[in-house]
């Protein structure tokens, strides 16, 4: 698969030549929030299979399908499905779809996803607020900025302090319905597809992380490389084994305190998903006006 710039702007102008109007902002949706798209006003919708070069969704939960319309009076495209590392795609494919939409006009990023709660009295049901985060595949060498740096997306040595937006980050901890009891905190992500042992929740906590995931943390670093703005929202949908479990019988006992010890299979986690994601969407009914600021555009020189 082609991953190049030309890629990427080929991509989109594809988009663009069919869209009433360039988007703005764009949403990523985790594992079972694909209804969160339900946001948007006149919609206009692409299977991930008609826009050049996009990889193809392989994992239940993520539709595979583009979803472009007003949310609130913003421009936004929403993506209903993401690609994981765990599914063989390299860290530049799992992020050539957000890249393509910073080169349509988007300057904001909203990144959701599903997530174990790591942290004693975050449960299902809560919402993290990404503060930061702690790029394990990244810190091993599989960032998707590996290779030749290709200018015209963003700089070789991008800074990451910041990287989730404060000001983004201080309007959902004060939109955010109280059922999410949303809360900042850090978010580990992983490479998976196996979750974690009692052990690794250990030594994860350990690190400084509140939760635990499988993906985002590829496409934060993308967006940041292109100059992107990025909040980042975790809605829990498992705790993972807590110090209190035995490793024998991590299945039987609860673990940070809510809900059950760690999951026991992706159903749970899009069960737990759908259910929050009503929350979510009346979060992002109430962000959508300050999502978009006239005069906001990418901060790189010769974004097209
Ligand atoms: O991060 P999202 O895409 O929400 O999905 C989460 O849910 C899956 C595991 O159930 C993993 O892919 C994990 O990362
Ligand atoms: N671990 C990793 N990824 C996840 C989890 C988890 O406990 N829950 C949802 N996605």
């Amino acid at each position: 698969m082609d991953v190049s710039y030309e890629a990427c702007s080929e991509a989109a102008a594809w988009l663009r030549a069919r869209l009433r109007e360039p988007p703005r902002v764009a949403l990523v949706c985790g594992s079972g929030l694909g209804a969160l798209a339900q946001e948007l006003r006149d919609p206009q919708s692409f299977d991930y299979a008609e826009i050049p070069h996009f990889p193809r969704s392989t994992v239940q939960g993520h539709a595979g399908r583009l979803v472009v319309g007003r949310l609130g009076s913003a421009p936004c495209a929403v993506l209903q499905g993401r690609f994981h590392l765990y599914e063989g795609y390299s860290p530049a494919q799992v992020v050539f779809p957000l890249r393509t939409l910073a080169l349509a006009g988007v300057h904001t990023l909203v990144l959701t996803n599903a997530a174990g709660s790591l942290r004693p009295g975050l449960g299902p049901g809560h919402l993290l607020v990404i503060r930061d985060h702690i790029d394990l595949a990244g810190l091993a060498g599989r960032s998707p900025l590996v290779g030749p740096n290709d200018d015209r997306f963003g700089p070789r040595f991008p800074a990451m302090t910041g990287a989730y937006d404060a000001g983004l980050r201080r309007l959902a901890l004060s939109l955010a319905p109280p059922e999410l009891r949303a809360t900042p905190g850090v978010y580990v992500g992983v490479g998976g597809p196996s979750y974690e042992t009692p052990a690794e929740c250990r030594l994860l906590r350990t690190l400084g992380a509140d939760a635990v995931g499988m993906s985002t943390v590829s496409e934060a670093t993308a967006a940041r490389h292109l100059g992107l703005r990025v909040l980042g929202l975790s809605l829990i949908t498992n705790s993972a084994p807590g110090d209190d479990v035995d490793d024998d019988d991590a299945g039987d006992v609860t673990a940070c305190g809510a809900g059950p010890a760690t999951p026991t299979g992706h159903a749970e986690v899009l069960a737990a998903a759908q259910v929050g994601a009503r929350h979510l969407r009346a979060l992002l009914a109430a962000l959508a006006p300050k999502l978009d600021e006239p005069g906001r555009g990418r901060t790189r020189p010769d974004a097209p």
